[in-house]
Formats: C-alpha cells, sequence, structure tokens
C-alpha cells in the first residue's frame, strides 16, 4: 500500500496513575466495560503540504489553540528528531487528535495523548516505511513529553496507557516499567466531577519532606500492595491500598471527595481514591452490582457539572491500539 492513501489511528486508554500507595510509581489502565472509548485518539496521514494538526472531539476547546502548544505536536517534534537521528527520512504528516478526555482530569489526559500521538507515529513509519522505534525508545518518548507538560518525569500514567495493565516504575532505564499481575475481576468506578485541577498545581501542595511514620507508613502498604498482587490476594492488597504521600494534602482540592470516600467505605467498596492528582475519584469493586450502584450514588453526589460523567471500567490489559 502506498504511504500516499492512507491512515493509521490509534487509540489510548484513560488510567488510574498512584493507586494511591504507589506514588509516582504504579498506574493501572482503565476501560468502561459498556464499550465507551474512554481516552483519545489521534490520526496520521501523509500528505504532500506541510505537516499539520487538527483538533476535534468533547475536549478539543479545552486545548491551547495554537498547534504548538498542543502536546501532540511536539511528540511529532521529538518522533521527527528521533528520526533523523536514526538516519531515516521524516515524511510530512496531517495529525488529527480527537480530544474525548477532559483536561485536569486525573485520568491521565494528556498522557492519552502523548501515547496516541507517538503510538500512531510509530505504526505508521513500521507498516509504510518498515521502520519503528523499539517499545522502550517510544516509553522514553512518551515520559519526556509528560515531564514536558507537568514538569517531572513520571511514568505512571503513559506506561499504563501504553502497555496496558498494572505497571510499577522500575528506577532503571533498561527496564521502566513492569507489569504486575492485577485483579482482572474487580470493578472499577470513576468518577470525574467535570472541574479541572492542574497536575501541576496538585502536585505544589505537597510537602517536600515527610516524616519517618509516613515513610514506614508507605514502603509497607506498597510492598505489601505488590505482594498481594503476586499472590493474588485481593481483601489483603485493597486493604492497605491508602495514600500518605498525596491523598492527605489534595483532598482539599477536591470538593465532595472525603464526604465521598467515607460514604462508598461504609457501604462496603474495597478502595477509594484519587486517580492520579485529581479530581477524578476511583472506587473499587467485587462485583458489577455493587459497582453499578455505587455508579448512581457518585452521579448525584460527586458530579459537579454537566461536564463530569462516572463509567464503569475494568482493567484495560491491552493498553494502545491500532483502530
Ligand atoms: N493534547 C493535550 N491533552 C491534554 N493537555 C494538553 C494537551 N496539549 C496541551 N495540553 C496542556 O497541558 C496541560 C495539561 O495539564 P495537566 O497535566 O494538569 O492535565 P492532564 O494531563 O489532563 O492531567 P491528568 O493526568 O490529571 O489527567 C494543560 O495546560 C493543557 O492545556
Ligand atoms: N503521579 C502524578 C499523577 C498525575 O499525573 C501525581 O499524582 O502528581
Amino acid at each position: 500500500m502506498s504511504i500516499h492513501n492512507t491512515s493509521i489511528s490509534v487509540f489510548a486508554p484513560a488510567s488510574i496513575g498512584n493507586l494511591s500507595v504507589g506514588f509516582d510509581v504504579l498506574g493501572l489502565a482503565v476501560k468502561p466495560i459498556d464499550g465507551t472509548l474512554l481516552g483519545d485518539v489521534v490520526t496520521v496521514s501523509a500528505t504532500t503540504a506541510a505537516n499539520s494538526l487538527t483538533v476535534k472531539g468533547e475536549f478539543a476547546a479545552k486545548l491551547p489553540s495554537k498547534k504548538e502548544d498542543n502536546i501532540v505536536w511536539s511528540c511529532l517534534l521529538i518522533f521527527n528528531e528521533q528520526l533523523l537521528k536514526a538516519e531515516q527520512s521524516p515524511v510530512f504528516v496531517a495529525l488529527t487528535l480527537d480530544k474525548k478526555m477532559p483536561v485536569g482530569s486525573g485520568l491521565g489526559s494528556s498522557a492519552c495523548s502523548v501515547v496516541a500521538a507517538l503510538v500512531a507515529l510509530n505504526t505508521f513509519y513500521a507498516k509504510y516505511q518498515g521502520f519503528s522505534f523499539a517499545k522502550n525508545v517510544l516509553l522514553k518518548m512518551t515520559g519526556q513529553m509528560e515531564a514536558k507538560i507537568s514538569g517531572s518525569i513520571h511514568y505512571d500514567n503513559v506506561a499504563p496507557c501504553y502497555l496496558g495493565g498494572l505497571q510499577l516504575m522500575v528506577p532503571d532505564e533498561n527496564v521502566i516499567s513492569r507489569l504486575l499481575p492485577s485483579f482482572d475481576d474487580c470493578f472499577y468506578v470513576m468518577a470525574y466531577p467535570g472541574i479541572s485541577v492542574s497536575t501541576k498545581a496538585a502536585r505544589d501542595v505537597l510537602p517536600t519532606e515527610y516524616s519517618r511514620s509516613d515513610l514506614i507508613s508507605f514502603g509497607q502498604n506498597l510492598a505489601t500492595f505488590v505482594d498481594a498482587c503476586h499472590r493474588q490476594d485481593k481483601s489483603q492488597a485493597f486493604a492497605v491500598l491508602t495514600d500518605v504521600v498525596a491523598e492527605p494534602y489534595r483532598t482539599d482540592l477536591l470538593p465532595r471527595y472525603q464526604a465521598s470516600r467515607d460514604y462508598l467505605t461504609a457501604q462496603g467498596a474495597l478502595a477509594v481514591g484519587i486517580s492520579g492528582s485529581g479530581p477524578t475519584l476511583f472506587c473499587v469493586c467485587d462485583s458489577e452490582q455493587q459497582a453499578q450502584k455505587f455508579a448512581l450514588w457518585l452521579q448525584d453526589n460527586y458530579l459537579q457539572t454537566a461536564l463530569g460523567f462516572v463509567h464503569v471500567c475494568k482493567v484495560d490489559n491491552v493498553g494502545a491500539t491500532e483502530l
């Protein structure tokens, strides 16, 4: 097939950064059970004119109007730079971003755009020029792009969004992220209240130092959770899903969060937490019936604007995928 008459579209899913116990080091990709595409789609087509970027979709208007300020454009620039370093010739492309994800939502919105763009470009070049970057090289590029947005490298959204499942960030640049066994039978209710919280602002409220007892709790909760994942011990895993690093300092940014958390916990949720830097709340449930009940409650009690939504999700084990 000629490079000039076809296009590649890639979907990249929402994710729960931190998963309460793993600040900046754990992330879980999720997908709504009703088949809704909760994530962004980027399409790449060859063009004979100059490079271009078109933005459409429900949340397009929330993005900067100049294409140079859209992270998808930065992805194209870094990708082309890397192509040249690999002695490959970039071609002109027309990019389209279908911005389905609310910005500043805690669902990994910028990660969805970054991953969809870089995977779409990589797939495009693989199919039509027989060249592609290895997964780890592409993952590093996604980390650089995420850092450009939030001010520090953290892979807890981009890694699960790209690779799927529950990912643990490893401080080894040859590994970066490792897949952990997750609990595929659980349901994750995701409630986005319809307001925006910037990741940078939610990082700025965190202390620069922590007490020894917080340090011990953090290490113990994360280690116990990872061990429980490997043993598939669901009750142990979710019993320690407590965040001592970020949640205590971020609840003030999240109207109705504390009351919702208390209610859902009292009603038997396996765990409740802030997705990424918020404002999305996630609630882990054992059964679909319980998840649907909590979804209705969150719809009535956690949402604040008409832009808000609630989805009952499961783990997305696939990650970024060509449509
Ligand atoms: N394609 C894009 N998608 C999302 N944000 C973008 C994009 N391009 C540029 N931006 C800008 O990047 C910033 C993203 O902010 P932030 O990191 O708080 O949001 P986020 O990635 O949506 O957060 P979260 O991970 O909590 O969902 C905003 O200022 C937004 O205008
Ligand atoms: N780990 C990040 C996730 C948001 O992108 C944070 O909590 O600040």
